[in-house]
């Protein structure tokens, strides 16, 4: 295809592609405040949807729409396919966990208590790691999970991260300090704090 300023659907790529900038650079915060990587780059995101094609790009796909990859990135495909260790996901997942626990709200919703249940109970099942998984089961059973609150949740996920945390012979976190380790997401205008009830009753 090429840039042509009557193409119906440029508008549309421009906004996913700027979607995948807007992506691309909360994720880069992350791994920036978690591993001091350079700043994220502006022009150059890591997959970008053009309806015209560049000599500095190499397209994966063939379509009415052409997904490019960098060539840092197509010519380098053991890199971007390694498959992720066990503590690599285990650390992932434990982010995303402790993440929710701290967004968790004070009073949640019924529906939200079960999905936190139930979200544990998933785990058990589909966690891409069946040898963890079959001792997260283990470790659900003689510590049911707890979610009546943020505070109940929160020292209920750190208390059953420290039980996996002994098993691997690691040391364990004092639950009481956990909200110092993990805070919420640092949205603006507080996007993306979880909803909870403002009334006790119902639950
Ligand atoms: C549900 C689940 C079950 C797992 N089961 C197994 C298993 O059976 N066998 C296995 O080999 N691996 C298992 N893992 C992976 C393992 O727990 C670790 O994630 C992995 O070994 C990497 O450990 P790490 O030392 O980098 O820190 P992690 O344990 O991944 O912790 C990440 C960070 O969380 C913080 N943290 C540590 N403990 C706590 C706590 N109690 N409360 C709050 N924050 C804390 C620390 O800052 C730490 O750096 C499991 C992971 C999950 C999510």
């Amino acid at each position: 295809m090429s840039d042509n300023p009557m193409n119906p659907w440029q508008p549309l790529f421009q906004n996913v592609q700027k979607f995948s900038i807007c992506i691309q650079t909360h994720l880069f915060k992350f791994i920036d405040h978690h591993s001091h990587h350079p700043s994220p780059p502006k022009e150059n995101p890591l997959f970008s949807l053009h309806s015209s094609t560049s000599s500095k790009v190499s397209p994966i796909n063939h379509g009415s729409t052409v997904v490019h990859a960098p060539d840092s990135l197509s010519n380098n495909k053991e890199k971007a396919t390694a498959p992720v260790t066990k503590e690599e996901l285990g650390r992932a997942t434990w982010t995303f966990l402790h993440t929710l626990a701290a967004q968790y709200p004070e009073k949640p919703t019924r529906q939200q208590k079960k999905d936190v249940k139930e979200l544990m109970a998933i785990l058990t099942r589909m966690y891409p790691c069946k040898e963890c998984a079959d001792h997260f089961k283990e470790v659900l059973r003689a510590n049911p999970v707890q979610a009546g609150s943020h505070a109940e949740f929160s020292r209920w996920l750190c208390h059953a991260h420290n039980v996996v945390n002994r098993s691997l012979g690691k040391l364990v976190v004092p639950c009481e300090r956990v909200d110092a380790r993990w805070g919420k997401m640092d949205c603006e205008h507080r996007a993306c704090d979880l909803q909870g009830t403002t009334t006790s009753f119902g639950d």
